[in-house]
């Protein structure tokens, strides 16, 4: 059994995340220290039963009784309607604020459960245990919690850290192809944000990795969740220009998901797939990137079967319309929008000087 423990060091906030393959049915030991020896409320959605009911099994192994909220899968379900029921179910259920929530499942659930801890009572603890390749990677570190509004993706939430973050590999045995491939997504954005030699090992390693080769998938695990680690540590709240660095691609992406109704026509990974290609392909059409660099991103991207652009997510959209869905990013900041550009693979920086009619013409070509 190899186990990992990568910290996030955020001074009285501060976490581990703790990687190591069948954590799950172990798990129920290093939650009883939390639990204070009161019931532990985990919420996850219906794609879950098996993993949860191992979940249980070993939290009651552990002597400590569990209670389970199980949610509708989906983007869908990151919405102020399941925020509400969420919230009414923790109350009725005696949440306490020293009391700490489990969240198993994707980033949706991560996403949901968090925001939920982050406001009940205003503000109880909660314990990341992500079952997608996206959450274990990117969702589950780092305290971004949100749910979605009718102006568009994340735009109600808080920074909420959780307490402790427990990753099975394993859990990814269950998770289909779809899905995996698009948790790839933000591996590859971290080679591409300011790690060349970490996208080279994407190139060499990703089509065994989305095979589900346990060495590649460890490695890839904990090579993301230590980068994200160091990102957070150094900008927590996204002021310093630092963090905004994770981003990459998301500007379009939102802007993708909110063209599609935050449906399943296109997950979000897919999204920052086709994202991260176009921000690398405007980089390159304003003569900051080279455009070899801008193609051996969407070649790779192509070569495991995520979206290399807007034709390949199936969207036929105007700039303008795209470029609208903008708006509410935000890094909006005195009505300027700053980019997420690239001058090489591994080489990002914040663009200040971007107008929005010259994205909007990139799109239309
Ligand atoms: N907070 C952050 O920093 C952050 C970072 C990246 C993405 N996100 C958010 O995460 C969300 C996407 O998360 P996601 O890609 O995990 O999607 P998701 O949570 O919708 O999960 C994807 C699907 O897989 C199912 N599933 C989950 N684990 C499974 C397993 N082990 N076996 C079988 N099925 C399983 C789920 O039921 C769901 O149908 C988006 O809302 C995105 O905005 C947040
Ligand atoms: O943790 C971050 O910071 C990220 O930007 C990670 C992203 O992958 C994630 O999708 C995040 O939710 C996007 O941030 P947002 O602030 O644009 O909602
Ligand atoms: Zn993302």
């Amino acid at each position: 059994m190899t186990s990992q423990t990568i910290p996030v060091a955020l001074g009285d906030r501060s976490y581990d995340v703790v990687i190591e393959d069948d954590l799950l049915s172990r798990a129920g030991t290093i939650l009883a220290s939390l639990s204070r020896g009161r019931r532990m409320v985990v919420v996850t959605d219906e794609n879950l039963a098996g993993h949860l009911a191992t979940l249980q099994g070993s939290l009651s192994t552990a002597g400590i009784d569990s209670e389970a909220i199980v949610l509708t899968p989906g983007e869908g379900s990151k919405s102020w309607a399941t925020l509400e029921s969420l919230t009414d179910r923790l109350l009725d259920l005696g949440v306490e604020r020293g009391d700490h929530v489990v969240a198993l499942g994707g980033g949706v659930i991560g996403d949901l459960v968090g925001f939920a801890a982050a406001i009940l009572k205003r503000g109880c603890r909660f314990v990341q245990i992500p079952t997608t390749l996206l959450a274990q990677v990117d969702s589950s570190v780092g305290g971004k919690t949100a749910i979605n509004s009718r102006a568009g993706k994340n735009l109600i939430g808080a920074f909420h850290q959780p307490s402790l973050v427990l990753i099975d590999p394993a859990t990814l045995d269950t998770l289909p192809g779809r899905q995996v491939a698009a948790g790839y997504a933000e591996v590859v954005k971290y080679g591409l944000i300011d790690d060349p030699a970490f996208f080279a090992w994407c190139e060499a390693n990703g089509a065994a990795l989305l095979a589900g080769d346990p060495t590649a998938r460890a490695h890839a695990i904990a090579h993301s969740v230590a980068a994200k680690a160091r990102i957070v540590a150094a900008d927590e709240r996204e002021t310093k220009d630092v963090r905004a660095l994770l981003n990459l691609g998301h500007t379009f992406a939102h802007a993708l998901e909110a063209e599609t109704g935050f449906s399943d026509r296109l997950l979000h990974g897919e999204a920052v797939a086709a994202g991260m290609a176009l921000a690398f392909g405007f980089s390159a059409a304003r003569g900051h990137c080279p455009p070899e660099d801008a193609a051996r991103v969407a070649a790779h991207l192509r070569s495991v079967g995520l979206p290399d652009g807007l034709a390949a997510c199936g969207i036929d959209a105007s700039g303008k319309t795209l470029v609208a869905h903008m708006a509410h990013d935000k890094k909006m900041d005195a009505g300027t929008l700053p980019f997420l550009l690239a001058t090489g693979i591994g080489e990002t920086y914040l663009d200040r000087s971007v107008a929005l009619a010259d994205v909007a013409a990139f799109l239309d070509r």
